[in-house]
């Protein structure tokens, strides 16, 4: 059951733990011009490790926007914004693809190659991000990984014999094998029927509290909410309201929020 607080942006308790997104006053635009418009305005928020943030908001408010800036896929023109500690304004294309190391993504289209099974799929990302699993093997990490989201048995199918919600778990794994500290999904449940975007989402949830992963969430799917400790609605650009949900949280998380 939501409970809403109308509490203002969180503020740690411990300030010696480091944010895991901070944004001060940044301001975007696309375009020049004629074809200026600006899409965010003035953005400031703190995200903790182990949180997990919905954000919310109309069509065009620049959500995806926002995500894509904080994930170092897009130029920061004004304002600053650190992502793990470091500050992405300014860094140079070959940083940005280190920051991107230590983010998972997971989009909406969840983008599995067609001609490669799920544990191939998998293993795209440890081969362009290479990685210490502590001498596992990468095929035996993304088959243990796989097999910890439900898809034992389907390993080494190829997608078109998966259902929809086991491609997006696919795609889950594909953006946690590499234990990224920062998840950030775009629609994540949007092409997924009820239980499928639900078993997703509580799979999304334990992994981020067993591994302390902060997770930022664009969605338009009201039957998710409940995972979030934290819903940040953008309108128009603007970071409208900021508002705890989770009452019930137990892990460190909670430390943060009040
Ligand atoms: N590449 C682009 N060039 C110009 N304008 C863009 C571009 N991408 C997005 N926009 C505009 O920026 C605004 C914000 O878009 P954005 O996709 O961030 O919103 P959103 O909140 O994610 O929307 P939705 O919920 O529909 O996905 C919109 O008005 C959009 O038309």
């Amino acid at each position: 059951m939501l409970e809403t607080f109308s509490s203002p942006a969180p503020v740690p308790l411990n300030q010696s733990i480091e944010a895991s997104i901070q944004i001060r006053n940044l301001n975007f635009h696309y375009g020049e011009g004629d074809l200026f418009k600006q899409v965010l305005f003035d953005i400031n928020l703190d995200v903790y490790p182990g949180q997990i943030v919905i954000l919310t908001g109309p069509s065009g408010s620049g959500k995806t926007t926002l995500l894509t800036l904080i994930g170092a896929l897009r130029t920061i023109q004004e304002g600053s914004l650190k992502v793990l500690g470091q500050e992405l304004r300014s860094l140079h294309p070959k940083q940005l693809v280190q920051i991107r190391k230590n983010i998972g993504f997971i989009f909406q289209a969840h983008n599995l190659f067609h001609s490669l099974t799920a544990r191939q799929n998998v293993m795209m990302s440890t081969d362009l991000y290479p990685n210490d699993f502590h001498n596992v093997a990468p095929a035996s990490r993304a088959a243990e990984i796989l097999g910890q989201l439900g898809l034992a048995e389907r390993v080494d199918y190829k997608p078109h014999a998966l259902s929809g919600g086991q491609k997006q778990r696919v795609a889950i794994a594909r953006a946690l094998v590499n234990r990224p500290k920062l998840i950030l999904a775009d629609e994540p449940t949007a092409a997924l029927d009820k239980k499928s975007g639900r078993d997703v989402v509580t799979l999304m949830q334990k992994m981020a509290k067993e591994e302390n992963i902060t997770i930022l969430m664009v969605t338009h799917d009201n039957r998710i909410l409940d995972v979030a400790d934290r819903i940040i609605n953008l309108v128009d650009g603007n970071l409208e309201s900021d508002n705890v949900v989770n009452t019930d949280v137990t892990n460190d998380a909670r430390t943060f929020m009040l």
